[in-house]
């Protein structure tokens, strides 16, 4: 099994350049598993409780579990992956299974942070985007699909994205094998990945 690691800053295309690769790859031999179904398990809190998390910190994911399941997969073992609500700010209880694959593709803004994560890794990419750009796309997204409007997002950005950004993922890049610049859609980067990942699968 060929386990990539693509992580970046919220907004820089992480999730567009996954969708990118897989749309001329077979369903059955690539897989995705994203970060964001590990966000720790919240329902013993309130709402209103749930929005005040930090959800740019290392703390506010379940490592174990995610370190546990890409284990299993390297094993042959299918798993569940969890279903979270971004708009509920919780894991829905609903899980999907995944059966382990030639490849595995695991995306998500903090991936690169923990060492035992970083350690399975046989790739490992960092996807960029200026930060001014991150923000345009990520006000976009969050309000289009995400249930937020302009203040939540801004707040959350000042707050905490912007300085958990600097201290937990850009230092980040240091450990990738490969940057991908992408404030404009990068089909080259994207085609060298393909190519490694069709290698892989002959
Ligand atoms: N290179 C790009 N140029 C312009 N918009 C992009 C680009 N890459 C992604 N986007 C858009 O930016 C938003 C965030 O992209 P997404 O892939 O969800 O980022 P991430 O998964 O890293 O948070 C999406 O609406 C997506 O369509
Ligand atoms: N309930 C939540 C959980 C996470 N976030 C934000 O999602 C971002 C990571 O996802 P990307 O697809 O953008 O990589 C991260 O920056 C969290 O702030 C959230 O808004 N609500």
């Amino acid at each position: 099994m060929l386990i990539l690691g693509i992580a970046g800053g919220t907004g820089c295309g992480k999730t567009t350049v996954v969708n990118t690769i897989l749309k001329e790859l077979s369903e059955s031999d690539v897989g995705v598993i994203s970060q964001d179904s590990y966000y720790k398990d919240t329902s013993h809190l309130s709402y209103d409780e749930r929005i005040k998390i930090n959800f740019d910190h290392p703390r506010s994911i379940d490592f174990d579990l995610l370190k546990e399941h890409l284990e299993y997969l390297k094993r042959g073992l299918s798993i569940e992956q969890p279903v979270y609500s971004f708009v509920k700010h919780n894991r829905t209880g609903d899980t999907i299974k995944t059966h382990p694959r030639k490849v595995m593709i695991v995306e998500g803004i903090l991936i690169l942070s923990h060492p035992d994560i970083r350690e399975l890794f046989d790739i490992k990419i960092f996807v960029h985007a200026d930060s001014d750009e991150r923000l345009i796309r990520r006000i976009k997204r969050d309000i289009n699909e995400r249930g937020r409007d302009i203040d939540e997002v801004l707040s959350r950005y000042q707050t905490t994205l912007k300085p958990m950004h600097q201290q937990f993922i850009e230092p980040m890049k240091e450990y990738a094998d490969l940057i991908i610049p992408n404030n404009k859609y990068n089909t080259v980067a994207v085609d060298i990945v393909k190519t490694i990942i069709n290698e892989r699968l002959q």
